[in-house]
C-alpha cells in the first residue's frame, strides 16, 4: 500500500473515532438533557404536590375554623337565650319565697284566660296575714322573712299544682283557685285560715301564731279585661271587710255569689 494510502487510511481512522467520541458526547449531552428535564418535570410536580396541599389543608383549616365559629356562635345564642329565659322567669318571681311575684301572677293568670274555655269560673282569693307586723317588731325583719317562708310554703301546701299563688307584696298573698267557683273557693278559703291558725312559728325562743283574713271573688273566662278588675276590686274589698270584722274571716264578694245564685254567709 503506498504511503498515501496509508496516511489517508489512518485518517479516516481518526475522523471514525472522532465521530464516535462525538455521537457518544451527544448522546451523554441528550441523556444529561433528559435527565435534567425529568428532574425539573419532578420539581414542577413536587411544587404542584406542595401547592395542592398547601391549599387542602387551607381550605380544611377554613372549614374547621367555619365549624368551630359556627358552633361558638350557636353555643352563646344558646346560653344568651338561657340567660333570657332565667332572667324572664326571674322577674316574675317573688325572690323572698319563691312564688309568683305581681307580674308573674298578671301574667299566669292571662294565660289561664286564654286556656280556658268561655264560661269557665275561676276564683281569686286575696289573703292577708293578720298582726304580722309585730313579728318584725319584736323578733327582727329575719323572722319576718322567715315566717313568710313558711306561709308561703303552708299555702302551697294548701292548693293544687295547676293553682297560681303568688306574693303580691309585704304580706299579701293571693291565688287563683283554677276552675273553682265562689263556694268552692270559700271551702278553700277556710281550709287555708285554719291551717295558718293552727300553724306556730318558732324564732328566738318566741312562737308566733298569727290569723289570716281573706277575701273571695270570682271571674269568668271569656268576659273582658274589666271583669278581672273588678275581681282584683271584689277581693280586696272582702279582704277589707274580714280584716273589720275582726280577721281570721273569710269573705266573699256579694257580686260573686249573687252571680252564681249562691248567698254567701256575711262571714265564713
Ligand atoms: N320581714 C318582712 N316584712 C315585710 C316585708 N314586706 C313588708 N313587710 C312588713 O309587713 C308589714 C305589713 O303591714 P301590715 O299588713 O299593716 O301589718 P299587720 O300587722 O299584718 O296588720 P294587719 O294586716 O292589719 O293585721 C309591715 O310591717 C311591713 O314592714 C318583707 O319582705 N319582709
Amino acid at each position: 500500500m503506498s504511503e498515501a494510502l496509508l496516511e489517508q487510511q489512518r485518517l479516516f481512522d481518526v475522523q471514525r473515532e472522532l465521530a464516535l467520541e462525538l455521537q457518544a458526547l451527544a448522546q451523554r449531552m441528550q441523556q444529561q438533557v433528559q435527565a435534567d428535564q425529568q428532574r425539573a418535570l419532578e420539581a414542577q410536580r413536587s411544587a404542584e404536590r406542595i401547592v395542592l396541599m398547601l391549599g387542602a389543608s387551607l381550605f380544611a383549616l377554613g372549614v374547621a375554623i367555619g365549624v368551630a365559629v359556627t358552633r361558638l356562635v350557636a353555643r352563646a345564642e344558646r346560653l344568651l337565650l338561657l340567660d333570657k329565659e332565667r332572667a324572664e322567669a326571674a322577674a316574675c318571681r317573688d325572690p323572698l319565697t319563691g312564688l309568683y311575684n305581681r307580674h308573674g301572677f298578671e301574667q299566669a293568670r292571662e294565660l289561664l284566660l286564654r286556656a280556658s274555655p268561655n264560661g269557665t269560673p275561676h276564683s281569686l282569693l286575696l289573703i292577708d296575714r293578720d298582726h304580722f307586723k309585730p313579728v318584725n317588731d319584736t323578733a327582727g325583719h329575719g323572722a319576718g322573712d322567715a315566717l313568710l317562708c313558711r306561709l308561703a310554703q303552708l299555702l302551697r301546701e294548701q292548693v293544687r299544682s295547676q293553682d297560681i299563688v303568688a306574693r303580691l307584696g309585704g304580706d299579701e298573698f293571693a291565688v287563683v283557685l283554677v276552675g273553682l267557683d265562689a263556694q268552692r273557693a270559700t271551702d278553700v278559703g277556710q281550709r287555708i285560715r285554719d291551717a295558718v291558725a293552727d300553724f306556730s312559728f318558732a324564732w328566738g325562743g318566741r312562737t308566733f301564731r298569727l290569723g289570716t283574713s281573706i277575701g273571695v271573688a270570682t271571674f269568668v273566662a271569656g268576659q273582658a279585661e274589666a271583669a278581672w278588675s273588678q275581681a282584683l276590686k271584689a277581693a280586696d274589698e272582702a279582704c277589707y271587710k274580714a280584716k273589720r270584722r275582726g280577721r281570721g274571716q273569710v269573705v266573699v264578694g256579694a257580686a260573686a255569689a249573687a252571680e252564681q245564685g249562691w248567698t254567701a254567709p256575711a262571714s265564713a
